[in-house]
C-alpha cells in the first residue's frame, strides 16, 4: 500500500499588518476574524499609547489575541524580545492555529519587526513570513507621505509602503476615482512590485492577503543593511547566539559584551526612533460624560486642531445610557457612537490623543468640562 507521507512540519505563516495611524488595521483585523476563510488565526497586537483602547475594539472571537504594550515593537529591543517570547508561547501550542497576524502600531517601521523573526533560530525554524500587508488611508495618507515636518528624516508612512508585499488602499468610499488613481501612481513610485488592492472598511478578498507567500526576504536583507541590523548572528548549539549590541537604547548590563539570553537577543539596531514630535497622551476618568457636550467638544476641537492631531480613540461612559460609547477619530473625521451594554463591567472613560503639539492640560480641562453634572 502506498503511504502518503506528510512533510515533517510545515512552517507557520506570519502576516505583518501595518499602516499609518487610523488607516484601518483593526477594522481589517475584525473583518478577517469574522470571515470564514478556513484559517485559524492567532493575533499579536502592538499599540502606541499608554492606555489600551484597541483590545476593547477588537471583536471577541475564538482566536487568541496577545497584547504587547510596553513600547513600540520596532524601536525597542525589549519589545522585540517580548515578541519572540510571545511567539515561542504560541509555538508551544501551535496545533491550535495555522496562521499568525502581527498588527504593528501605526507608527512602526515593519522592517525591524520582520527581521526579528529571522534572528532567533528556534523561532526562525518554525515560522515563515507570508507577507507584509500595508493599509493606506485613501483620505489622509498624503499629509503623512509628504509631511513637511519630517523633511528628509525617517518617515514611517513611507517605510510602511516601501516594505509592503501587498498594499491595500482603504477608505475608498472617502476618495474619488481621480484621487485614487493619482494615489496609486504615487504608491507605485515607492513600491514597484506589491499588488495594490482597494477596500472599504477592510473588505478585501482575503485570498489576496493571507497565505500568499508574497514575502521578499531579499528586500528585508537590503533594508537590514541600511538600518544596520545584524541578521547573521552565529547561533551556538543551544540555540543561543552572540553578538555585539549596537543599540544605543539597549540598557542591558552586558552592553558592549556578548549577550547570553535564553531567548536570544533581537536584531541589533542603530539608534532608531520615530518622529519625536508625535506624542501620545492618555486620559482616564472614573466618571460618566454628558454625551452631547463631549460630542460637540470633540468635533470643534478636532476641527480646529485635527491637522496636528492624527488619531483619537476612546471608550466612554455616557450618563443615563446603558451602553458604552466608542470614539474613533482620524484627524478631523470624528465617529462617536454607542456600542454594546456595559453589563457587569466597571464603567470608566478612557481617551488616547496622538499627535503633535498636544496641550495635555488643555485637553484634560476641556474633557472635564464635559463630565455629567
Ligand atoms: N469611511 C471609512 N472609514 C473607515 C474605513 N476603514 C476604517 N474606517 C474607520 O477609520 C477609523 C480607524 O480605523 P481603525 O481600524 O481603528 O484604524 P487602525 O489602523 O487600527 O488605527 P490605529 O490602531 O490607531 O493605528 C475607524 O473609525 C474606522 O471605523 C473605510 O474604509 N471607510
Amino acid at each position: 500500500m502506498n503511504m502518503h507521507i506528510e512533510p515533517a512540519s510545515q512552517k507557520l505563516p506570519i502576516t505583518i499588518l501595518t499602516g499609518f495611524l487610523g488607516s484601518g488595521k483593526t477594522t481589517l483585523l475584525n473583518y478577517i476574524l469574522t470571515e470564514r476563510h478556513g484559517h485559524r488565526i492567532a493575533v499579536i497586537e502592538n499599540e502606541f499609547g499608554e492606555v489600551d483602547v484597541d483590545s476593547d475594539l477588537v471583536l471577541a472571537s475564538d482566536e487568541e489575541i496577545f497584547q504587547m504594550q510596553n513600547g513600540c515593537i520596532c524601536c525597542f529591543v525589549d519589545v522585540r524580545n517580548d515578541l519572540i517570547d510571545v511567539m515561542k508561547k504560541l509555538l508551544s501550542h501551535k496545533d491550535k492555529f495555522d496562521h499568525i497576524i502581527v498588527e504593528t502600531s501605526g507608527l512602526a517601521d515593519p522592517t525591524p519587526v520582520a527581521t526579528a523573526f529571522f534572528v532567533d533560530r528556534s523561532v526562525a525554524d518554525e515560522v515563515e513570513l507570508d507577507a507584509i500587508v500595508t493599509l493606506v488611508d485613501a483620505m489622509h495618507i498624503d499629509q503623512h507621505l509628504y509631511d513637511p515636518v519630517l523633511d528628509g528624516s525617517d518617515n514611517q508612512a513611507v517605510n510602511q509602503i516601501v516594505a509592503a508585499d501587498r498594499i491595500i488602499v482603504n477608505k475608498i468610499d472617502l476618495a474619488g476615482e481621480e484621487a485614487l488613481g493619482s494615489l496609486e501612481a504615487s504608491l507605485r513610485k515607492l513600491n514597484q512590485t506589491a499588488p495594490i488592492l482597494r477596500s472599504s472598511y477592510g473588505v478585501v478578498d482575503l485570498t489576496n492577503i493571507l497565505g500568499v507567500n508574497g514575502f521578499r526576504p531579499s528586500y528585508v536583507r537590503e533594508r537590514a543593511e541600511i538600518l544596520d541590523i545584524d541578521m547573521d548572528n552565529d547561533h551556538d548549539a543551544h540555540g543561543h547566539h552572540h553578538h555585539e549590541c549596537h543599540d544605543s537604547a539597549c540598557d542591558h548590563p552586558d552592553h558592549g559584551h556578548e549577550h547570553h539570553h535564553d531567548h536570544g537577543h533581537a536584531p541589533a539596531l542603530r539608534p532608531h526612533s520615530h518622529d519625536a514630535t508625535v506624542k501620545s497622551h492618555s486620559f482616564v476618568y472614573p466618571h460618566s460624560f454628558d454625551g452631547e457636550k463631549l460630542a460637540t467638544f470633540l468635533k470643534d476641537y478636532l476641527d480646529e486642531r485635527g491637522d496636528d492631531i492624527f488619531r483619537t480613540k476612546g471608550i466612554v461612559s455616557v450618563a443615563n445610557d446603558e451602553r458604552f460609547f466608542v470614539l474613533q477619530a482620524v484627524h478631523k473625521l470624528v465617529d462617536f457612537r454607542p456600542d454594546h451594554s456595559w453589563g457587569e463591567d466597571t464603567r470608566k472613560s478612557k481617551f488616547v490623543f496622538i499627535g503633535r503639539n498636544l496641550d495635555r492640560d488643555g485637553i484634560d480641562r476641556n474633557l472635564r468640562a464635559c463630565l455629567a453634572a
